[in-house]
């Protein structure tokens, strides 16, 4: 497996493009199963999970024409569904987590799935009950097979209904809105997870022709449709490398304009990383991160130590807490790294303290990073990167240390950023991968 060499300590400068959403591109792609006409999408992330689902699509005998590396146009008129059922499926769907969302379009279009013991990142128990539950009450059926996590579902034809979710889940509402978009009658989603993400998703399934209310808010109205149509569809920027190019311009001292980032869609994100006391210049939709040589966490207004902790959208998501953590090591202050959804995801600070960072794990769901303003620059070290975030933090961390740091299994990088040692580069980065 692949690793970075990393030569710390350098200050990058220049313009870089975020890549299509990752989380984006994994339901749109899922969704193009619903339909057998043609649809394309562009500003698709070149990155492995992307690859892995479009192979399986593929595997499937969806149509999959990629114009260029960024657009594709999938055709599922003569899809092989018993395909799913095989080991290779299996084994290729294992490494990643997009993969479950195959199951609503499935069901709702044939009127049987499955779903595969899911892959994605191992930052925690990742239950699928939101989702499971979702599909038995829109009246499918389901058989699990222990031995190897298998999930079967039939229907003899899904019908509209109720739906109080029981958290709020990202792939759990995209796979029961895709299932419902073609069920009888009207489904109420309500407690359903809002980011745009979804929104997106919703965009395009209207764009062709379901019939979806209350897109962006938790309440969801889905009028089901006999059948749905091709359409084109174009991915949002990804906010979580939006928000990882932020911080590593501020953890380097870096000058760098992250061009064309949907601002209106970012939500909280600009907000929490000037809490950290990074500055940012909006320049239309631009935005500049000025060099910094020092940057103060704020507090709470009695003077209380800052908190940073994810929330179902439009709170924070989880993705971006790991890049927080290691951006404050380096501010002037202290902040308390509240990880509330997965159990462990903060494990990587260990690294982080062998390269000389304060912080205190205080247990598996919450780390206190003190920040000494950069008094003590952190130093080069060899680690291993454990989930995409934590690779990408570790990455940080690397390009601000002194001396020489390798990352091993950047496979969990690649996951879910596109070239990024090529990028970075051309920015004055030096990330050798060998
Ligand atoms: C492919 C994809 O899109 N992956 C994202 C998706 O994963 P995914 O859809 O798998 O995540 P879920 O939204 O289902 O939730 C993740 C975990 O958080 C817990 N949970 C969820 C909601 C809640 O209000 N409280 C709570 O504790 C769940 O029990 C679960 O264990 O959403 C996660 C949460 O934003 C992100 O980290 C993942 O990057
Ligand atoms: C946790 C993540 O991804 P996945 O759900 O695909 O594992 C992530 O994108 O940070």
């Amino acid at each position: 497996m692949a690793s970075f060499e990393v030569e710390g300590g350098r200050r990058l400068k220049g313009e870089i493009i975020p890549q299509g959403a990752k989380n984006e591109a994994l339901q749109i792609i899922s969704a193009v199963l619903l339909t057998p006409e043609p649809v394309t999408i562009h500003n698709i992330p070149d990155i492995l999970d992307v690859n892995n689902l479009i192979d399986l699509l593929g595997g499937m005998g969806v149509k999959v024409n990629r114009i260029d590396r960024q657009t594709c146009t999938f055709q599922a008129d003569d899809v092989d569904i018993n395909y799913l059922r095989r080991d290779e499926f299996k084994a290729k769907s294992g490494h990643l987590r997009g993969s479950v969302m195959f199951a609503g379009p499935m069901l709702g279009r044939w009127k049987k799935a499955f779903i595969p013991k899911p892959g994605g990142d191992k930052i925690g128990r990742r239950r699928l009950d939101t989702h499971i539950l979702g599909f038995e009450k829109l009246g499918a059926e389901f058989t699990y097979f222990p031995e190897d996590g298998f999930f079967y579902f039939t229907t003899e034809g899904l019908k509209g209904t109720y739906l109080l979710l029981d958290e709020p889940s990202v792939t759990g509402t995209a796979n029961i809105v895709m299932a419902a978009v073609l069920a009888e009658g009207t489904t109420t989603v309500y407690n359903a997870a809002c980011e745009p993400y979804l929104q997106q998703l919703c965009l395009m399934l209207n764009n062709m022709g379901a019939k979806i209310s209350g897109v962006g808010s938790n309440l969801l109205s889905i009028q089901g449709v006999d059948r749905l149509y091709g359409t084109e569809h174009r991915m949002l920027p990804d906010m979580i490398e939006i928000g990882s190019f932020i911080g590593l311009a501020a953890m380097t001292q870096s000058d760098i304009t992250i061009k064309n980032v949907r601002l209106d869609q970012l939500g909280v994100i600009p907000d929490r990383f000037q809490q950290l006391g990074i500055q940012m210049n909006f320049i239309d939709d631009d935005i500049h991160v000025p060099a910094q040589d020092l940057y103060e966490i704020q507090t709470y207004m009695d003077g209380g130590v800052l908190t940073m902790y994810d929330h179902p959208w439009p709170g924070l998501t989880p993705d971006l807490l790991s890049i927080i953590l290691v951006v404050a090591t380096q501010a002037k202050g202290s902040l308390l790294v509240h990880q509330k959804m997965f159990e462990s995801r903060l494990f990587f600070v260990d690294k982080l303290i062998d390269m000389g960072a304060r912080i205190i794990l205080c247990d598996p769901h919450r780390a206190t990073v003190i920040g000494l303003g950069r008094q003590y620059p952190l130093r080069g070290i060899k680690m291993s990167s454990p989930d995409i975030r934590a690779g990408v933090s570790l990455l940080i961390a690397a390009l601000s240390a002194e001396g020489k740091s390798v990352i091993q299994n950047v496979d969990q990088i690649d996951r879910g950023y596109q070239n990024i040692d090529t990028r970075l580069n051309a920015l004055g980065a030096s990330i050798k991968r060998v």
